[in-house]
């Protein structure tokens, strides 16, 4: 039977052919010679190894044959109606790049492009501001020369991005690596690059090219049935399943002697990564118990989505503990250990908080601290008695230090909090803590913290581990308690953590250092940095958002940026307005011209600051009869624009983005202004990492509508 191999540009298939191009490949897949599928060669082509086939009356597959490792493959280099098929199999070479070892498609007679705008002689092009070097490109990337040529008169970013868009694969990557300022070196370490000499047998060398790790970028090779149809239904934005970067892909397939972390940011693949690499364990090792991990629900609903569309077959398992990936989050996770845990939490329990809890399946509600601080005398000054402060200290010094009295407290370390105390109002403190555990042990609740802390101590004492694999999405938003039982969940060893995060997109909780929780990362941490969601213009604009800010990573590290994309699009539109009439009316019409212009309503959506904001937004676009909804906990709709708050909006995306982040409300003014100046200081980078996060959802455009 012969071998398919997808090329990327065949998988951006015209919509009314997809249902008779499935049904093409699949004959081709199971016998070339059945009548009616037509393989033919091409007189007068450029390449013997040209086929065409007959996908109906109108529309022709144009392909590649190779006869190798005792099989037939057909590469599929794409689908035209029939005169353009014939035009392009005439023309097309398939060969391996000598200087790379990497499949490359070569055009006889190219057809003509239209040719970049000259760059005027006073502007120096970009490759030259960089100081890239013609010889080098070509003799150690092998970048074809015409491509060579125009990259080294492109003006700028913008048209060297264009020049990248018009190549597929490693050509395109190549090119936006090179116009990020990227050294030849790195490039052609990242992609693994190689010189190759023929062996003598051209079919085989170029099947071995087309499985090198760069070469996935542009072709797949097709297991079965159910691959094919996924590869073909969802063209373009299937791609994350089929055609991975090398760098992510040794990612997803590398061993690694203990916690790994790979940060990014926005939409660089990170939870791609962590879906392929679950999948990828949950193959080799079938019997293995695999959690994958994020922060809330909803992000954790849609981690079980990608992994269900990667791999239909990937056992999800339904239970904490089951062979197969364990999808949730991470205090779902928590709760999940303290029920399996039963009646057997009470030494948890008293080794963590110093005391005995009934029930700690419920959860104390998260206005406790307001109401204990208001219910509490306490001569503590109001930048300390505030939730802020003691909610922080509270997961971030006395839960995992397993702080049990006064005593306890008045000796412990508090590394990273940037309020000093001193002994009177550590002791101050202290009783605002007790007087929040009395109420809690009244209840019989834990909050989600002490449940973390709580589970991570009963995993501890347990020989036996729920897992034997960890994979976490937003790491940076988890807090000490939760590195805790996720430290906890697995024994240490190979590949037990493996953890996606990235700084700048903090928006809940203080920063954490994962060395103090027992997670020693030691050298094992990478960066990704091609951004596949956002174009190169909206990308630009979020990262003015952090501009100034100093981040800190999970390894205490300052975090890097130097983001690329390797799309274009327009300029975001920043509008800004005097008024909520004013802003309403923009956001309306905004979104307005978008439906008109005939985008879908569930690829637009609306970003707002909070829930009040969010309903006054949906009755201002319903008045103008836009079809909207409030999105909470549900999945955004289809068939309707969506308005969401910008927290609600991690890790989703959309073609277009409405981004109204408004003022902070009178109320979380006056919230703020009572805060020491350090957490402060932190809520303000919260609030740029939120903004950077909002702008960062919109794929193509984006429209920014900001108060006066
Ligand atoms: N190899 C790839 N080919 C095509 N598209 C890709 C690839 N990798 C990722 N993408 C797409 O890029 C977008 C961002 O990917 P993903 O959500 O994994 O990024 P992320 O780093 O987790 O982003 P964020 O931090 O913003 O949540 C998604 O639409 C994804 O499908």
């Amino acid at each position: 039977m012969p071998t398919i191999i997808m090329g990327k540009l065949a998988s951006k298939i015209d919509g009314s052919i997809r249902g008779k191009a499935m049904t093409f490949l699949q004959r081709l897949g199971a016998d070339d010679t059945t009548s009616g599928l037509h393989i033919e060669p091409i007189q007068h082509c450029a390449d013997p190894r040209v086929r065409t086939g007959r996908v109906d009356e109108f529309w022709r597959a144009v392909m590649f044959r190779l006869d190798g490792d005792g099989e037939t493959h057909y590469v599929i280099h794409g689908i035209w109606p029939h005169d353009d098929a014939i035009s392009v199999a005439k023309r097309v070479r398939l060969k391996v790049n000598p200087i790379n070892g990497l499949p490359q498609i070569e055009e006889i007679h190219p057809t003509p492009v239209v040719p970049p705008e000259p760059t005027p002689p006073s502007v120096v092009p970009l490759f030259v501001r960089l100081g890239h070097d013609e010889t080098a490109i070509a003799n150690t990337l092998g970048l074809p020369d015409d491509v060579v040529e125009q990259a080294l008169t492109a003006a700028d970013e913008d048209a060297v991005l264009d020049l990248a868009q018009r190549h597929e694969g490693w050509i395109g990557t190549i090119l936006v690596d090179l116009a990020a300022g990227d050294t030849v070196e790195a490039i052609a370490a990242r992609m693994q690059l190689q010189k190759t000499e023929p062996s003598g047998d051209a079919d085989a060398d170029v099947l071995h090219s087309l499985k090198r790790p760069a070469a996935a970028l542009q072709y797949a090779f097709i297991d079965d049935q159910d691959e094919l149809r996924r590869v073909i239904e969802q063209g373009d934005f299937g791609a994350w399943r089929v055609f991975l970067h090398p760098e992510q892909r040794r990612y997803v397939d590398r061993s690694y002697n203990g916690p790994f972390r790979l940060s990014g940011g926005a939409g660089t693949g990170k939870t791609v990564v962590l879906v392929h690499r679950a999948r990828a364990l949950a193959r080799r090792k079938p019997a293995a118990r695999i959690v994958l991990t994020t922060f809330t629900t909803n992000l954790a609903d849609a981690l079980g989505e990608s992994l269900a569309q990667l791999d239909p077959r990937a056992p999800q398992a339904k239970a904490l503990g089951e062979p197969g990936v364990y999808v949730t989050g991470v205090d779902a996770l928590a709760s999940a250990v303290l029920r399996g845990a039963g009646n057997g939490l009470t030494a948890a329990i008293r080794d963590v908080l110093g005391e005995v809890r009934s029930a700690p399946l419920a959860r104390t509600p998260s206005t406790r601290w307001r109401e204990t601080i208001e219910s509490t005398s306490t001569t503590l000054p109001h930048e300390l008695a505030n939730e802020t402060f003691l909610g922080t200290e509270y997961t971030h010094v006395v839960l995992p230090n397993k702080i049990q009295d006064e005593a306890g407290y008045l000796r412990v370390r508090r590394p990273g909090r940037g309020v000093a105390l001193d002994r009177a109002k550590r002791s101050a403190v202290w009783a605002l803590v007790a007087a929040y555990r009395a109420q809690g042990r009244i209840d019989g609740s834990l909050d989600f913290t002490e449940a973390a802390a709580v589970a991570a101590e009963h995993l501890t004492k347990q020989t036996d581990r729920p897992a034997d694999h960890v994979l976490v999405d937003e790491g940076q938003d988890l807090s000490p308690a939760h590195w805790q039982l996720l430290r906890a969940l697995v024994a240490e060893g190979p590949d037990d953590l493996f953890i996606a995060d990235d700084a700048h997109q903090r928006i809940y909780g203080s920063r954490v250092v994962l060395g103090r929780h027992g997670i020693a990362i030691v050298g094992r941490s990478q960066r990704l940095t091609l951004n596949y969601r956002t174009t190169a213009q909206n990308l630009q604009y979020a990262m003015t958002m952090l501009e100034g800010a100093q981040y800190v990573d999970l390894e205490e590290q300052p975090e890097a940026t130097g983001y690329r994309s390797a799309r274009s699009g327009p300029a975001p539109t920043v509008l800004v307005v005097d008024s909520l009439a004013g802003e309403l009316q923009a956001i309306a019409r905004h979104v307005r011209a978008w439906l008109d212009a005939g985008d879908a309503p569930d690829t637009v959506a609306v970003l707002v600051q909070d829930r009040f904001h969010r309903d006054r937004v949906v009755t201002a676009l319903t008045e103008q009869s836009v079809d909207a909804r409030a999105v909470d906990r549900e999945r955004p709709p289809a068939g309707r624009v969506p308005v969401l708050t910008m927290h609600r909006a991690k890790g989703t995306e959309f073609s277009k983005v409405v981004l109204a982040a408004g003022r902070p409300s009178p109320a979380e003014m006056a919230r703020l202004e009572t805060l020491d100046p350090s957490e402060r200081a932190d809520a303000e980078l919260r609030a740029r990492s939120l903004r950077y996060v909002a702008a960062t959802r919109a794929r193509d455009e984006l429209v920014v509508v900001d108060r006066r």
